[in-house]
C-alpha cells in the first residue's frame, strides 16, 4: 500500500504543481490519500504510543485544539509520504535559491537533509497530527524549529469538509515588503494535499526577485471535528 502512495507520488503533474508553486507560492494534490488510508492515520491520534509531545494549543496561545509529534520511527505511511514528497520540492526549494542568487543547497534525497539536521541537533521528528473541534482554530504562525527549515511543507486533510465538520479553512497570509498582506483561503477536500512556503518566497517583481514571508492557520471550525496531517520536513531541535 505505501508503496502504491510513491507510485502516486510520482504520477502527478509535476510540471503543473511546480507552475503553481512558483506562480502562487502554493500547489494543491488532489486526493493523494485514499479514505481507508485518511481513517487510518485519524485512528493512530488515540494511540499515545505512535507520539513524543502532546500540545494543547490553548495553553501555548497558538489557537485552539490539539496535536501530537510523532515520534521515531515515523509510522510508515508518514515516512513514506515524506519521502516521497521530498524530491520534487528539493528541486524547487533549489530553484527558489536560484531566483535569489543563492547556491543550491537542498540534497536530492530526504534522508541526506535529515542527517544535515541531524548534525545540528534538529533530531526530533515533527511530521503531526492535528484535531480541532468546533471552535477550534490555528493561529497565524511558521513552523521553524532550528536554523535548518526546508522551504515547504505539506498539510493533508483527513476528513470531509462540510460533512464530518464545517469552517476549518486553510489560511495562508503573504506579507510583502513595504506593502499591506494578502490572505489566502484555501479549501482541502478530504485525502487533498496542500504545499505551502514554510517562511518566504520569491516573486518576480519588475527589477527581479523579491521575498515575500508567508504565515499560516486555521480559520474556525464551525461544526464538528477536523483532523489534518502536518508533513513538515526538517527535524526540530
Ligand atoms: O491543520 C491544518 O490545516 C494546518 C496545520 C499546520 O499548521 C501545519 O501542518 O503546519
Ligand atoms: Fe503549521
Amino acid at each position: 500500500m505505501t508503496n502504491r502512495i510513491e507510485q502516486r507520488v510520482a504520477s502527478l503533474d509535476w510540471v503543473l504543481l511546480h507552475q503553481a508553486l512558483d506562480e502562487q507560492g502554493y500547489a494543491a494534490i488532489p486526493a493523494l490519500l485514499r479514505e481507508e488510508e485518511c481513517g487510518e492515520l485519524r485512528a493512530m491520534y488515540e494511540e499515545e504510543s505512535h507520539f513524543r509531545t502532546r500540545i494543547d494549543m490553548a495553553r501555548y496561545r497558538f489557537g485552539s485544539g490539539e496535536y501530537k509529534y510523532f515520534q521515531a520511527p515515523l509510522p510508515p505511511l508518514v515516512q513514506t509520504l515524506r519521502a516521497a514528497l521530498y524530491p520534487e520540492l528539493a528541486v524547487a526549494a533549489n530553484r527558489w535559491l536560484q531566483c535569489l542568487g543563492q547556491e543550491a543547497m537542498y540534497p536530492a534525497d530526504l534522508q541526506p537533509f535529515l542527517d544535515q539536521c541531524h548534525r545540528q541537533e534538529q533530531t526530533r521528528p515533527t511530521p503531526l497530527l492535528l484535531k480541532y473541534e468546533a471552535g477550534g482554530y490555528n493561529c497565524l504562525h511558521q513552523d521553524l524549529y532550528g536554523d535548518i527549515h526546508f522551504p515547504f511543507q505539506v498539510v493533508i486533510a483527513l476528513n470531509r469538509r462540510e460533512t464530518d465538520y464545517t469552517g476549518g479553512e486553510f489560511l495562508l497570509v503573504e506579507q510583502r515588503p513595504r506593502a499591506q498582506s494578502r490572505g489566502h483561503a484555501v479549501t482541502i477536500e478530504q485525502g487533498g494535499a496542500l504545499i505551502f512556503p514554510t517562511q518566504r518566497r520569491p516573486v518576480e517583481g519588475t527589477r527581479g526577485y523579491y521575498q515575500t514571508t508567508l504565515r499560516h492557520g486555521v480559520s474556525t471550525v464551525t461544526s464538528g471535528t477536523r483532523y489534518s496531517l502536518g508533513v513538515i520536513f526538517h527535524d526540530a531541535k
